[in-house]
C-alpha cells in the first residue's frame, strides 16, 4: 500500500487559525525543555500489550456479567421463587442500562477522558459486583444487575477506543480484536462458573454474580496507574504531557513524527468540522463522519441481528434437541459452547492483520449465512417429522394444550411440554401437558409431573421435540460459531474504534455501542415470539435473510482500514455511502493519498503524491 504518512512539519506551519482552539502547540524549545520522553530509552512495545490486556479486562466483565446470569437464574429462580417477569427483568435490565450509558459515555468519554471513564466503569462493575453478592431480595438485585449494566455500557464503548488510540497502526487490529476475545472469554468463564456452583444449591448464585468484583478492582488499581490516550490529552491541550505519553508507550521508537502528525490532524479537523455546537449534530452535518456513523451503526446492528445472542442462549435447547437429556450435561456443553466462540475469536485475532477487516468480515458473513440456514433446515427436518400425539389422558382441567396434535406447537406454546416414552429412537404414549407454573421441569399434572428421565419411565421435553435430525442442527451450531467468531464477532467493534475522526470518535462509538446493545435487547426478547409466530426453522430463515442484507452492506459500504493511521481513515468516507468498497485497499487496488495543503484527497490512481 502506498500510504503517504502525514506531512507534519508542513502543516505544523500552515494552521494560523487556532485563535479560540483549547489545544496548544509546544514549539522545538518546548520540545528541547521536556526531554525525550519518560521512559524512551527503555521501554519497548511490551507497555502497548499491557495497557491492551488491563483495559480489555472491562471486555471480560462485559461477558461475564451477561452470560453468568443464565446459570444464576436457574439458582435464583427457585430461591427467590421469581415470576417469569422477574426473571426478565433481572435478565434484560443489565441489558438495557447497558444501551443508555454506552450512549452517555460518549459525552462523558470527550469530558473526562478514557482513562477516567475505564476508572469509573471499573468502580462501578465493583460496586454493582458487591451489591450482588449481597443482595437479600430481588429488588436489591435488581439495582444491582442495573448497576453492573451501567459499568458494561461505558466499558463496552471506552475500551475500544482507548486500545485503538494508544496502539501503533500495524497491531491496532490485532489489539482491539483481543478485547472482543475478552468478552468471549468472560462469556466462557461465566459458564464454567456457572457449572461449577450448580452443584452448590444454596447461595451458589452470590458466588455467581459477585465473582466479577475481583477482575474489576484489578483493572481499577491498574489504571490508578496508566496513561490516559495521547490524542485525547493533545486533543484538550495538555500537549506537553501528550508527548511524554506517546514516548512511554511507543518504548525506543521516535515519536516526532507520529506526534506532530496526531496534533496537525486535529488542527485540521477542528478547521474542517468547526468546533461549536452537539458534536452528534456536527457528524450528521459533515459527509464522511456522517457516512462512518451509518457504517460503524450499521455494523453493529447486522451483528446482533445475526442472532449470535438467542444461539448463545439458546445453546442449551439446541444441545438437548441433539441429544442431550440431562440438564447438568447440558450446562456444561453450552460451556462448550462459549469455549468454541471464544477459540474462533482467537483465530479472528490471528486473522484479522492477515486478511485485514473487510474480507474478514465479509467470510464471516458469508459462513454464517449459510449455517443459519443449515440450521433452519435441521429445525425444518425436525418439525416435518415431529413426534405425533398418540396418548390424550383425561384431566379435570381442559387445556389448549390437549388439542394439540403433534410436539411442534406444543413445545412452541410456552405453557406446554411434550411428554412421552422411548424406545431407541422410537417416541410412544405422547402427550402434550400444561407446564408447571413453578418449575419448567416438570409437567402441572399426570405422568410427568413428577420424576422423569428415570430408564424406561416418561420423558418431558419442554423446549424441543425429540428427533433424529439433530445433528444437523449440532453442525449448523458449530460452523454458525467457527464463522461468526472471528469476523462478525469482534470486526464491528475493532472498525468503530478506527473509523471516526478524534472529534467525533468518543460520540460515534457512543452511538454504535448504543445500536449494538438496543438491538441486543430487541432480539433476544423477541427471539421466543418470533420463534412461536414463524416456528425455529421460520426464525433462523429470517436470520438468514437478515444475514445476507448484511453481507450486501459491508460489501458496499465498508472499506478497508487495516494499516492506516487513525488520522488518515476519514478519507476513506470522503465519497458517496455505498461506494467505499470500491476504493478499498483490500484486493488489488491500491489507494493513495494525496495531502494538499491540509485536505486528504483519495485517488486510486498510481498518481505521484503531490504536496
Ligand atoms: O462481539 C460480542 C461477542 O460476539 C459476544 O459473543 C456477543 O454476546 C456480543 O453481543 C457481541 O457484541
Amino acid at each position: 500500500m502506498a500510504l503517504k504518512p502525514s506531512e507534519p512539519t508542513e502543516l505544523l506551519h500552515m494552521s494560523s487559525f487556532m485563535g479560540s482552539r483549547r489545544q496548544r502547540k509546544m514549539d522545538d524549545g518546548e520540545r528541547s525543555l521536556i526531554g525525550p520522553p519518560a521512559s524512551g530509552g527503555d521501554a519497548s512495545m511490551w507497555f502497548v500489550y499491557v495497557l491492551a490486556a488491563f483495559s480489555a479486562l472491562g471486555g471480560l466483565l462485559f461477558g461475564y456479567d451477561t452470560g453468568v446470569v443464565s446459570g444464576a437464574m436457574l439458582l435464583l429462580k427457585k430461591e427467590m421463587n421469581l415470576s417469569a417477569l422477574w426473571q426478565e427483568l433481572l435478565v434484560s435490565s443489565t441489558v438495557g442500562a447497558a444501551a443508555i450509558s454506552a450512549l452517555i459515555g460518549g459525552f462523558l468519554n470527550g469530558w473526562l477522558g478514557r482513562r477516567i471513564c475505564i476508572l469509573v466503569s471499573s468502580f462501578i462493575f465493583s460496586i454493582g459486583g458487591v451489591i450482588l453478592s449481597v443482595a437479600p431480595d430481588k429488588v436489591v438485585l435488581l439495582v444491582g444487575r442495573i448497576t453492573v449494566g451501567l459499568g458494561i455500557g461505558i466499558a463496552s464503548m471506552t475500551v475500544p477506543v482507548y486500545i485503538a488510540e494508544v496502539s501503533p497502526p500495524h497491531l491496532r487490529g490485532q489489539l482491539v480484536t483481543i478485547n472482543c476475545l475478552f468478552i468471549t472469554g468472560g462469556q466462557f468463564i461465566a459458564s464454567v462458573v456457572d457449572g461449577a456452583f450448580s452443584y452448590l444449591s444454596h447461595d451458589g448464585w452470590r458466588y455467581m454474580l459477585g465473582l466479577s468484583v475481583l477482575p474489576a478492582f484489578l483493572q481499577f488499581v491498574g489504571f490508578i496507574f496508566l496513561p490516559e490516550s495521547p490524542r485525547w490529552l493533545l486533543q484538550n491541550g495538555r500537549s506537553q504531557e501528550a508527548y511524554q505519553v506517546l514516548g512511554r508507550i511507543r518504548g525506543r521508537q521516535n515519536v516526532e513524527e507520529e506526534y506532530d502528525a496526531i496534533r496537525a490532524n486535529i488542527e485540521e479537523e477542528e478547521k474542517e468540522a468547526g468546533s461549536g455546537g452537539l458534536v452528534i449534530l456536527r457528524i450528521l452535518s459533515h459527509g464522511p463522519t456522517r457516512r462512518a456513523l451509518i457504517v460503524g451503526c450499521g455494523l453493529q446492528m447486522f451483528q446482533q441481528l445475526s442472532g449470535i445472542n438467542t444461539v448463545m442462549y439458546y445453546s442449551a435447547t439446541i444441545l438437548q434437541m441433539a441429544g442431550v437429556r440431562d440438564d447438568k450435561q447440558a450446562i456444561w456443553l453450552a460451556a462448550a459452547t462459549s469455549a468454541s466462540n471464544f477459540v474462533f475469536t482467537l483465530v479472528g485475532v490471528w486473522l484479522v492483520e492477515r486478511v485485514g477487516r473487510r474480507r474478514l468480515t465479509l467470510g464471516s458473513l458469508l459462513g454464517t449465512g449459510l449455517s443459519l440456514a443449515l440450521l433452519a433446515v435441521g429445525f425444518l427436518l425436525t418439525a416435518l417429522n415431529s413426534p405425533p400425539i398418540t396418548f390424550h389422558p383425561v384431566h379435570s382441567q381442559n387445556s389448549t394444550c390437549t388439542q394439540y396434535r403433534s410436539c411442534e406447537p406444543c413445545m412452541l406454546n410456552p405453557d406446554c411440554g411434550f411428554c412421552y416414552r422411548e424406545n431407541g429412537t422410537q417416541v410412544f404414549d405422547s402427550s402434550c401437558i400444561p407446564v408447571n407454573q413453578a418449575s419448567t421441569d416438570h409437567a402441572a399434572w399426570g405422568r410427568c409431573s413428577n420424576q422423569t428421565g428415570v430408564p424406561s419411565g416418561p420423558m418431558w421435553a419442554y423446549n424441543y421435540c425429540p428427533t433424529s435430525y439433530s445433528w444437523i442442527v449440532l453442525v449448523g451450531l458449530i460452523f454458525y460459531l467457527a464463522f461468526f467468531a472471528p469476523g462478525m464477532g469482534p470486526m464491528p467493534w475493532t472498525v468503530n474504534s478506527e473509523i471516526y475522526p478524534l472529534w467525533a470518535r468518543s460520540t460515534g462509538n457512543a452511538c454504535s455501542a448504543g445500536v449494538n446493545w438496543i438491538f441486543n435487547v430487541l432480539v433476544s426478547l423477541t427471539f421466543l415470539h418470533v420463534a412461536q409466530f414463524l416456528t425455529y426453522y421460520g426464525a433462523f430463515f429470517l436470520y438468514t435473510g437478515l444475514v445476507f442484507l448484511g453481507l450486501l452492506f459491508v460489501l458496499g459500504c465498508l472499506p478497508e482500514t487495516q494499516g492506516l493511521q487513525l488520522e488518515d481513515i476519514e478519507s476513506l468516507f470522503a465519497g458517496q455511502l455505498c461506494s467505499c468498497g470500491g476504493s478499498s485497499s483490500s484486493g488489488n487496488r491500491h489507494v493513495h493519498y494525496i495531502r494538499v495543503k491540509g485536505s486528504n484527497l483519495t485517488s486510486d490512481s498510481d498518481s505521484s503524491e503531490v504536496e
